[in-house]
Order: structure tokens, then sequence, then C-alpha cells
């Protein structure tokens, strides 16, 4: 699709993205144009969210989660034209480099933008969905907060991640290299109202 130029790539380098991926199971990557991101905020704040505030899991897993979400694009949002586009250029970037990277095609068919206000919690420290395979992306749209890859549930060996507005962070899931395990991760420090879109593969 022509129109937008949605990334820079002086930073996408796919060889990398799959060391630190198989390593640490997380990177951040600078990626957003910048005046592509600005619109993108614009037009997050203009959406309907619904408040996400719930305490989830058996009282030795607890996960509480305090965040408004949005999961409804229109076909022509820009945020549908992002997800195709993202994956357009991964699968590019795949087919390039002959790797076989996922057991099935990669196919992002969720999209939740989340929104972090300063008084809210953030999310506590979990692991996404067995259902969420292969590879979770997590755009940084605009505001601040910290995001951490952590070992356990307390949140021991606590590693920030970059969450610079542009920077996309790439999460591996079941099925990335024939590996299962799930990073542990949170998100609090809500220092400004943060907009961040979510793209997974989901099954069932
Ligand atoms: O908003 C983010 O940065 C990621 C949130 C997260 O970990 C999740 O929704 O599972
Ligand atoms: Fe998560």
């Amino acid at each position: 699709m022509e129109g937008i130029a949605f990334f820079t790539l002086h930073e996408f380098d796919l060889d990398e993205i799959v060391r630190s991926l198989t390593t640490i199971g997380i990177i951040s990557i600078p990626l957003l144009q910048e005046q592509t991101r600005q619109q993108l905020q614009r037009e997050a704040e203009q959406f309907n969210y619904a408040p996400e505030i719930k305490t989830i899991g058996a009282t030795d897993q607890i996960v509480k989660t305090e965040y408004d979400s949005c999961d409804t694009f229109a076909e022509n949002s820009l945020y549908t034209e992002l997800t195709q586009q993202f994956q357009t250029l991964l699968n590019d970037a795949i087919a390039q480099t002959g790797l076989s990277l996922f057991e099935t095609p990669l196919q992002f068919n969720s999209m939740v933008l989340q929104r972090y206000r300063p008084e809210q919690l953030g999310i506590t420290p979990h692991r996404d969905s067995l259902r969420a395979i292969n590879l979770i992306c997590v755009f940084n749209i605009s505001g601040h907060a910290s995001f951490y890859r952590c070992d356990d549930r307390s949140g021991a060996g606590a590693i920030a991640i970059d969450t610079t507005p542009g920077h996309v962070i790439l999460m591996r899931a079941p099925g990335f290299l024939g590996l299962s395990d799930r990073p542990f991760h949170y998100v609090t420090e809500i220092r400004s109202t943060r907009y961040s879109l979510g793209l997974r593969q989901r099954i069932r």
C-alpha cells in the first residue's frame, strides 16, 4: 500500500532480533516514523476505552491489571494499516533470511490498544497466555511508563525494556524456534498517559 511511511528501518536487523529473542526473550527497537507515531497518538486519543481492572489467577499466581483497552478498529484506521504493514515487513524479512522461525506461519489476528493513566497500576508480573503463539509485538505509541522483563511473579531480576515512544517491543511466544518458554514481564511507573498497541497471534 502506498501513502504513509510507517517505519524507519535503520535498526531493524532480523538476525539481531532473533538472537535477543532466543537469549533474553525480549527486544525493543526504534521503528515508527515520528510523524506517523504522532498520527497514531492522535487517533488513539479519539477512541473509546473499556476499563481492564482485574485480579486474575489463583492465590499463588495473582496478576493485577489496571488500564483501559480498545480492540475494534475500522478498516480505514491507521492501526489497521500499521498492523498490515508490520506483518508484511516481518514476513518479507523472514523470507529473505530463509530462517524457519515459527512452527505455523506468523499471522497476527488480535490487536489491542491499551491506555495507562498515571494513577493506574499497569500490569503486575505475568506471562502472556499460552494461546498467544509465535511472537508478541507491543508498539509504544506515546506516554511514559516502565516495562520490565523479570524472572518470576515476584519481579526478581527485573531488566528495563526501552519504552520510548516509537519503539516496538518484540517478545517470543510458544512456537518461536520450537521454544515454549514465555518471558515474565510487567508494566509499572506510569508517568504520563501511555498508549501501547499489542499484536498477537491467537489460537482457539
Ligand atoms: O502495554 C504493554 O506494554 C504490554 C502489556 C502486557 O504485558 C500485556 O497486555 O500482556
Ligand atoms: Fe503481557
